[in-house]
């Protein structure tokens, strides 16, 4: 195995400071006056974005909350700019910051050397079927990876004899291909919501399964963006009662969503955000669908059978394909060789209060 100081193969000083990333979390260069590497596991930047979105993705908060210091997103994006303008946003960041990440390593464990008092960071070469090992070195070890590197796979009784197509809904690209084909998807979180709405904007009849509850809110609420409102009321309202006024907005614009298969949990959104991690559904037109038939609302899944899947209510569904619309999770517990109770603090940040 290769040692290198993490910034060795541009220049042979010692290194400062690592930066690892997969998720366009650029780190901001002014910050740091140091020798710094960037080392990514895909072939590209903003992989996720890239390789695993489906093609009408939009952001789903407004631009000026999803853009990088110092580059604001261009005067001509829309407010809810799509992929392909994240990704072109992204790539001029990367140029004009003259970010140069090295690709295709895959860092397989970090571990802080007492003794050197050095951040030892183990990488394998994802490029070319020859496995090239190499250590890299540095003072400080910053950790980008994002909580959505690692797809969550149920395990569900029978889906292996399933025999239709199944897919996790990261690599869902349209809804074309399944024009009047009955797609089961499992999960009505915003990916779940979102990819059965797109299969109905194709003609496919998707089912969509909520096991537990789920917050909907509106995108917007009186032309404002529903984030943007619950980031000013936070300034001057206790959380809870922030979540009982965006429960009656929601009300007040979406009706009762317990008509039509969902039901809301009983902490409010932004409680249940902080407290859970998980995020409200911000409805872009699933909900409309919902009421309308065109998307079904059924059940938790008992098992599959070939074609088919059997619901806990007992009923029995014929289905040609499944997308797992079951989210993500962080893989930093797998190669960040810290102790516990600092690991708990990467697991625990994202329940920390977002932004609000
Ligand atoms: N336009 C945008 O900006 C978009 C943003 N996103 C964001 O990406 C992140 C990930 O979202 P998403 O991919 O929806 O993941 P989530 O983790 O938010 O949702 C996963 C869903 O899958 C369900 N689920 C998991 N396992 C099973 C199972 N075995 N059977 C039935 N249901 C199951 C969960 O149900 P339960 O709650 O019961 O566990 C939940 O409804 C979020 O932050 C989201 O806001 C996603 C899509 C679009
Ligand atoms: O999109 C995400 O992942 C979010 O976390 C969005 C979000 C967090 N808290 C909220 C409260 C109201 C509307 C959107 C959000």
């Amino acid at each position: 195995m290769t040692v290198l100081t993490l910034s060795s193969s541009r220049d042979p000083k010692e290194a400062d400071m690592a930066r690892i990333w997969t998720e366009p979390n650029f780190l901001v260069p002014w910050t740091v006056n140091l020798d710094v590497g960037l080392l990514v596991q895909a072939d590209c930047i903003a992989s996720l974005w890239q390789k695993r979105t489906y093609d009408r993705l939009k952001l789903h908060l407004p631009k000026q909350f999803c853009q990088l210091p110092k580059l604001p997103f261009p005067e001509h994006f829309p407010e809810y700019p799509t992929k392909n303008q994240f990704i072109e946003y992204l790539e001029s960041y990367a140029k004009h910051f003259d970010i140069n990440p090295q690709f295709n390593k895959c860092v397989q464990s970090a571990k802080y050397d007492e003794a050197c008092r050095l951040w030892r960071v183990k990488t394998v070469s994802t490029s070319d079927s020859t496995r090239s090992e190499v250590e890299y070195i540095c003072q400080s070890l910053v950790v980008a990876t994002g909580d959505n590197a690692e797809r969550v796979m149920p395990e569900i009784e029978g889906l292996q004899e399933f025999g239709g197509e199944v897919m996790h809904a990261c690599d869902y690209k349209s809804g074309e291909k399944y024009h009047g084909k009955k797609v089961l998807v499992v999960g009505c979180g915003n990916s779940g919501m979102e990819v059965s709405l797109d299969l109905c904007n194709h003609n496919a009849k998707p089912s969509m399964v909520v096991r537990s509850s789920v917050h909907v809110l509106p995108r917007e609420i009186f032309g404002k963006s529903t984030f943007l409102l619950a980031t000013l009321m936070m300034k001057w309202l206790p959380l809870w009662m922030v979540d009982k006024l965006l429960l009656i907005l929601a009300w007040l614009i979406l009706g009762k969503i317990d008509n039509y298969g969902l039901k809301r949990p009983s902490v409010g959104p932004l409680e249940l955000k902080n407290t859970q991690g998980k995020t409200p559904v911000l409805d872009i037109g699933a909900l409309e669908k919902i009421r309308s038939g065109d998307i079904a609302v059924v059940p938790a899944i008992k098992r599959f059978f070939p074609g088919m899947v059997e619901l806990v209510n007992g009923e029995k569904l014929e289905m040609d394909s499944v997308v797992l619309a079951t989210g993500y999770r962080s893989n930093v517990p797998y190669w960040l060789q810290v102790r516990k109770f600092v690991l708990s603090l990467f697991i625990l940040y994202p329940l920390l209060p977002f932004g609000l």
